[in-house]
């Protein structure tokens, strides 16, 4: 499935994927590779552009400056296509699970269509296409929530990865404005903090998704009105080695 940012050409830059600084709290046990996603020689999923991580500890900085008893708290970074592919399927037979449909009898039924459309809303396709990679692959998407000073992530009113509207940024912005003392009126603030500190250091958010965002990709070109996008897809060879 197409997305308009996918029509904004890519200028590729040879800013390195490296590892995060583990002064940003990273959310472990990772959660793909829990779930047996194929990291290849073990490579590790904590790793982004080096100046994505730039822009990270900047995010970090300001909501230091704006709640000092809150922190980003990072739940997945760099993605190989194998894994975006194997997380694409693994969400699919999790939503015929979660909607009790027989993944067995998936090619026939109009159901199982309906799954895959609205797991396409929140996931990537695999693309192998250089002009349309997964935004985790390039180095330049993370998703992210937000956690106490001691490290214990906070309610953001819906789960990273669920499918459905509850994922939306603004999900809760209409219950908000209604009851401002509800729950609601919290997790939208929080959710509204998340997207204020990130987006002030430079990154774009998702539209459907209240805990991914990125620098210098399609869809950040796209937002930003920018001619072109800085980051293309990047994996590693089994030597480890970059490959562009
Ligand atoms: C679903 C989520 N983990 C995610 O990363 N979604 C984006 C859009 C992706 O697959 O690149
Ligand atoms: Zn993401």
């Amino acid at each position: 499935m197409l997305r308009p940012w996918h029509q904004i050409p890519i200028s590729a830059s040879k800013d390195p994927l490296v590892e995060i600084p583990f002064r940003l709290l990273r959310l472990e046990p990772h959660p793909y590779l829990s779930l047996g996603a194929p990291y290849a020689n073990g490579s590790s999923p904590w790793r982004l552009r080096s100046k994505v991580i730039d822009r990270l500890f900047l995010a970090q900085d300001l909501l230091k400056n704006t709640n000092s008893e809150l922190q980003l708290a990072i739940f997945d970074a760099w993605r190989p296509l194998a894994v975006q592919k194997f997380m694409v399927e693994y969400s699919i037979q999790r939503e015929c699970l979660n909607q009790a449909i027989s993944f067995s009898d998936s090619n026939y039924s109009s159901k199982y269509q309906e799954i895959v459309d609205q797991v396409q809303k929140f996931w990537a396709p695999p693309s192998t296409n250089p002009l349309t990679p997964p935004p985790h692959s390039t180095g330049a998407a993370i998703d992210i929530t937000l956690a106490t000073s001691n490290g214990l992530p906070i309610d953001m009113g819906g789960a990273i990865d669920e499918i459905g509207d509850i994922s939306m940024p603004n999900h809760y912005s209409q219950s908000a404005k209604t009851n401002p003392n509800s729950i609601s009126a919290t997790w939208h603030s929080r959710r509204l903090l998340l997207h204020e500190m990130m987006s002030s250091a430079g990154f774009v958010q998702h539209p459907n998704e209240w805990w991914h965002f990125s620098y210098g990709d399609q869809l950040w070109a796209w937002k930003n009105n920018s001619a072109n996008a800085f980051y293309g897809s990047l994996s590693f060879s089994d030597s480890n080695s970059i490959i562009f």
